[in-house]
This record gives C-alpha cells, sequence and structure tokens, in this order.
C-alpha cells in the first residue's frame, strides 16, 4: 500500500451517523456531516444542524488498531468475534485508543472505532495514524519496571498487572520487571547490575522511599560512569538521561502527585506512554566530606523527622501510621536549637511566598539559573556560589524543613511549599519557631486549607541554593552515643529534663532529619540543590483550564 499522504479525510461511520474525519500531523478530528433526511412526499427537512466535533491531538493517542467486529454466530445465536476479512463490508473498522482527561488531574483511555465502506481505506487510516505515531520519538519503546510489593498498602504488583501492564501493551511498550525482594533491590540493580543502554526509562511502582532507591541507584551510576565523586559536595553532578515513571503505590506519594497533579496509576502510566519529560531539581546531602543521601522531597528536622522515627516502628500500620505518629509528636511539642546557615536564591527565581506556583511549562523553571550556566560560562558552581552572602540563624525551633518542590500530596494537597518549582535549582527552606501548640497547630491545618501556612511570626521562609544545619551540641561522637544511649528509661528520662531546663548545660535534646521517608544518621549536614538532575515522565501540573475545555475549537 502507497504511504498514505497527509491531510487524509474521509467519511466514515460512527455509531450509524456519518463523520467527517480527518488527520494531520496535529490533529485527528471527526465531525458530525449534515445530513439530510430522505424525501418523504416532496418535502425537505433540513438541512440539519452539525453536531459533535472532537479533536484528538496525535501525541495523545495511544495506539490504533484493526477492529474485529463483533456478529451473530449462525447455529448457536451466541454472539462471537468474526476476523476483518470475513466481516460484511461495512464493518470494517479502526479502533483509536487516546488520553481523555477527567476530573482532578486524572487521564483515562478512551476509545472510538470508526467504520469503513471497504478494508483497503481501513487499512489506509490504521497505517496513515501508526506513522504519525512513529514520528513521536520522545515515547519510550523499552521499559525497565522494578515494583516495591510492600509499598503503601501493598498493591504495587496487582497495581501494575491490573491497571499498567495493559496500557503498556496497548502502547507496544515492552518491559522487563523486576518484583523486588529486599530493601535497597532496585538501588543496587541500578548501580551495578542492569544494562540500562537497552532502556528508554526506569518505572518505580511503590511510594517516595521506593522512588528514592530508584534515584539513588541512577544517580549514582551516572556518576560513577562519568568519574564523579559523590563525596566532594563542592563537584557538580552529571544528569541521568533516563526518564523515570512512578506508579503510585505509596503512602504518601508526594512525588508522584505534585508532578502529575493526581496519585492514580492509570494516569501516571499514560504520562509515560506518550513520553512527557519532566525535569527535577535533587539536593545532595552530607555531612563533613562523605555523601549521605539525595532528596527530592521532604528534607525535615524536628516535627518531621520525629514523626517518621516514631512511625517507623508502626511499619505494619500501613499509610494510618504516619496520622498516629503525626497526633503522638504534635503532643510531644519538642523544640530542637540549631544554627542554620543559608545561600540565598537570585530574586528572578521569586519568592516562596510569591503564590506563582509551578505549572506545565513554567516560565520560573525554565530561567537559566546559576547552576545551568556553569558549562557555557566555564566557571564553577562554587565559584558562582561563593559570589553570595551566606545568613545564618541560630534559635529553637520545633521544624527545620527544606522542599525541593511543593510536596503536594493526598493529606496536603497544595503541599508543604505551595510555590515551590520543580526544575528552578533551588529549595525553600521553612523555619518554624518555638511557639505554643496551638499556633502551630494553627500553623499545620493551614496546610490543608487556603490559608497562608507562612503567614505566622514564628515562621520564616527563604529561597536557597545551598544550607547547612549544626544542631547545638556540637560533638558528633556524642551524637552516636546519645543515640545508643536513648533506648534506655534512665538516660531517657535525664534526656527530657535538659529539654525542658535549657539552663542545664547537656543541651541532649536532639531530633533527626526525615529525608524524603529515610531517617538520616547524621543531624550535621550540608545541603546543595542540583538543578534537573533527574528527569520524570511527567510534565508538571496542568492548569485546570486544559481540563474544563479541551481543545475548545475557537483555539484551533
Ligand atoms: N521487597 C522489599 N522488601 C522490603 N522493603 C522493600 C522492598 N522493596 C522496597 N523496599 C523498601 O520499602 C520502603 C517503603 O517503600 P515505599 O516508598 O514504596 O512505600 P511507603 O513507605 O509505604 O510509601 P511512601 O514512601 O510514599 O510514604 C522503601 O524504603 C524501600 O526501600
Ligand atoms: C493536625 C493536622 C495535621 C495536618 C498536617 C498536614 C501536613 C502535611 C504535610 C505533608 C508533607 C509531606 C511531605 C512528604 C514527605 C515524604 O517525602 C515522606 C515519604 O513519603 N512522607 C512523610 O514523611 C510523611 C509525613 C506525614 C506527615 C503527617
Ligand atoms: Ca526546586
Amino acid at each position: 500500500m502507497e504511504k498514505p499522504l497527509l491531510p487524509l479525510s474521509s467519511q466514515l461511520s460512527l455509531q450509524n451517523r456519518v463523520y467527517e474525519v480527518t488527520l494531520n500531523s496535529a490533529f485527528l478530528s471527526w465531525k458530525e456531516v449534515e445530513t439530510r433526511p430522505k424525501r418523504t412526499s416532496g418535502n425537505i427537512y433540513g438541512p440539519l444542524k452539525a453536531a459533535g466535533s472532537h479533536y484528538v491531538p496525535v501525541c495523545e493517542i495511544i495506539s490504533v488498531q484493526e477492529t474485529e467486529e463483533d456478529c451473530p454466530s449462525t447455529d448457536t445465536g451466541k454472539w462471537h468475534k468474526v476476523p476483518q476479512s470475513v466481516a460484511e463490508s461495512n464493518q470494517h473498522a479502526f479502533t483509536v485508543c487516546y488520553v481523555e482527561r477527567t476530573q482532578k488531574h486524572r487521564w483515562r483511555c478512551s476509545d472510538v472505532t470508526l467504520h469503513c465502506t471497504d478494508r483497503t481505506l481501513c487499512l489506509q487510516w490504521v497505517q496513515a495514524i501508526r506513522e504519525q505515531l512513529s514520528l513521536l520519538t520522545i515515547r519510550p519503546k523499552r521499559l525497565l519496571v522494578y515494583i516495591n510489593p510492600y509499598g503503601g498498602k501493598h498493591h504495587g504488583k496487582r497495581i501494575y498487572e491490573q491497571k499498567v501492564a495493559p496500557i503498556f501493551s496497548r502502547a507496544s511498550i515492552s518491559t522487563d520487571v523486576i518484583v523486588t525482594e529486599w530493601a535497597n533491590h532496585a538501588r543496587d540493580h541500578l548501580k551495578t547490575e542492569a544494562d540500562l543502554k537497552k532502556y528508554d526509562g526506569v518505572v518505580c511502582v511503590g511510594g517516595d522511599g521506593m522512588f528514592s532507591e530508584i534515584i539513588h541507584g541512577l544517580i549514582s551510576r551516572t556518576q560513577c560512569d562519568s568519574g564523579v565523586d559523590q563525596d566532594c559536595s563542592d563537584e557538580p553532578l552529571i544528569p541521568c538521561s533516563l526518564r523515570i515513571g512512578i506508579i503510585p503505590a505509596g503512602s504518601t506519594d508526594c512525588i508522584c502527585y505534585a508532578t502529575v497533579g493526581s496519585n492514580d496509576p492509570v494516569t501516571s502510566a499514560l504520562h509515560i506512554v506518550v513520553g512527557d519529560s519532566q525535569p527535577m531539581d535533587v539536593c545532595s546531602i552530607h555531612h563533613n566530606n562523605t555523601f549521605l543521601r539525595y532528596s527530592v522531597s521532604l528534607l525535615g528536622y524536628g516535627f518531621y523527622g520525629d514523626v517518621l522515627t516514631d512511625s517507623e516502628r508502626k511499619r505494619w500500620m500501613g499509610p494510618a501510621r504516619y496520622d498516629i505518629s503525626g497526633v503522638k509528636t504534635f503532643l510531644s511539642h519538642r523544640y530542637y536549637e540549631g544554627t542554620i546557615s543559608f545561600l540565598p536564591a537570585d530574586e528572578n527565581v521569586g519568592t516562596p511566598r510569591d503564590k506563582l506556583q509551578c505549572r506545565s511549562g513554567c516560565n520560573i523553571c525554565r530561567l537559566p539559573s546559576a547552576d545551568k550556566q556553569v558549562s557555557k560560562d566555564e566557571e564553577s558552581v562554587s565559584d558562582i556560589e561563593t559570589k553570595g552572602v551566606w545568613k545564618v540563624i541560630r534559635g529553637k525551633f520545633l521544624a527545620i524543613n527544606a522542599a525541593c518542590m511543593s510536596c503536594a500530596c493526598p493529606r496536603s494537597p497544595k503541599g508543604l511549599s505551595p510555590s515551590a518549582h520543580l526544575a528552578d535549582g533551588t529549595a525553600d527552606l521553612i523555619l518554624v519557631r518555638k511557639c505554643s501548640r496551638f499556633d502551630f497547630l494553627r500553623h499545620l491545618l493551614r496546610h490543608t486549607n487556603k490559608d497562608d501556612q507562612f503567614d505566622h511570626p514564628f515562621v520564616e521562609v527563604y529561597r536557597v541554593r545551598q544550607f547547612r544545619f549544626t544542631p547545638r551540641y556540637e560533638d558528633t561522637d556524642s551524637e552516636l552515643d546519645l543515640r545508643e544511649a536513648e533506648g534506655t528509661g534512665h538516660k531517657r528520662f535525664f534526656s527530657q529534663i535538659c529539654r525542658e531546663h535549657p539552663a542545664c548545660s547537656c543541651s541532649l535534646a536532639h531530633s533527626s532529619w526525615n529525608c524524603d521517608g529515610e531517617i538520616l544518621p547524621h543531624a550535621a549536614i550540608q545541603v546543595r540543590v542540583h538543578c534537573q538532575l533527574i528527569k520524570l515522565f511527567a510534565r508538571g501540573i496542568e492548569e485546570q483550564s486544559v481540563f474544563e475545555e479541551p481543545y475548545a475549537l475557537s483555539a484551533i
């Protein structure tokens, strides 16, 4: 068959109505054709108004296939599939599967089956659409999938098999699937074993902790292959080339929610299929000259560190563990002393309180940042950063949080820092100073409603590129001793007394850092944001108008 020329246009039928169907390089459209009813006793009724126009962007078509029509069997009267070749002439049809937007940023697969008068026309349509799809080279063809069977409510395997695998197979994506057998299985496999050249992306089925494993594996592998020493906190890191898809199956699923707008496995699978790409910042965390971990969502000392420490003992409860530990930690109302020093970001990346939320195609994330200029100017990141002025803040804090992105999640739909950006090379540093329980509750509750959680005299927020934290107890050896001692009732008693009587020079009160849901082994840390170090199969949260009026005719 000859190569079909575009635009291709035919009159095809859909649910017994005739449609003008057109394919060009951007859209597939179908529009009902004006029809005149048959003449009866010389009267003409009409013309009837043309109704129902539909536009599907080619980049949102998932697949096309020739359709097998259902016909009644002559002997049994039951319905069964008849291969297209033996079907009646008008029953030649093809089905196009495409993305449909529903509520709350969710995507669904929708189908349209168009009937042709003959098979040649039908095959011409299938071929033309397939050809357009083959031009979309950003779409992944081969994926490496890791499933954490124990994330969230332990539904990861079922979610993948029932909701995601059928979509991948419909989109002709081939997969190698690994169901993890131990913690850090995925990380270590990516770091040392996986033949990454075979794949166009990596898919993570699980929660934020599982995603963290994947990025640690990929980032370490990339640095190792390029000879970059991760222990050296000054050295710029090499961006990872493979994109990562997240199929949410965890307890918080904040990275998925904040990059897609929902924690829905089908939506995430469709963002992977269409080959979306969203760059993301990553924080590196060092203790002296030792690399500790990477973080993309929350780095929290004090309140969120304590919630996590307590909730780890309650893993068996599933996602509810965070609510129980949250209430317990809130009631304990502990505060911590320490010093934060930070390097503020330039003004042109906005401020944490400017209410300019990061959305699909965000202008702030497209600005060249200090980090991104490095290769152009042949100037090292540290040269640029030392030109800034470090600020130092000392005090008593209930919480010290750093968010590289909004950290929106079902618990807090606007997130920990609603105006933080996914890919601007900065993090928002939030300091919650010691205040009353009542005030802290008001602050926490504002994460769940429209009020500004930073609009309190005891809360400060800064947009930063780097920061350091030193707890008041300085001696790192005693830090470890304390951790070991915490288990004994005797020490816990004295530690409590010391917290409540700060005049006592012991200063035993200490917390831990919650790093994307993992506890860090040190409290004294140095953090630096690496602009756009990784890429996800996502596009950021779409503006609501895209959902309300998809492809309004006036816009085309
Ligand atoms: N096969 C496995 N057995 C035990 N632990 C695993 C396995 N695979 C992965 N893990 C670990 O399980 C931890 C939790 O996983 P995950 O993030 O998927 O779920 P979650 O903690 O319920 O969700 P969230 O991180 O969103 O709060 C991760 O730290 C990961 O390293
Ligand atoms: C009394 C009302 C209180 C309401 C408070 C709501 C505040 C919610 C802000 C949520 C911010 C989540 C940030 C994401 C953190 C993840 O990297 C991490 C791993 O999944 N999850 C937690 O640490 C789990 C953190 C859970 C905290 C409760
Ligand atoms: Ca950022």
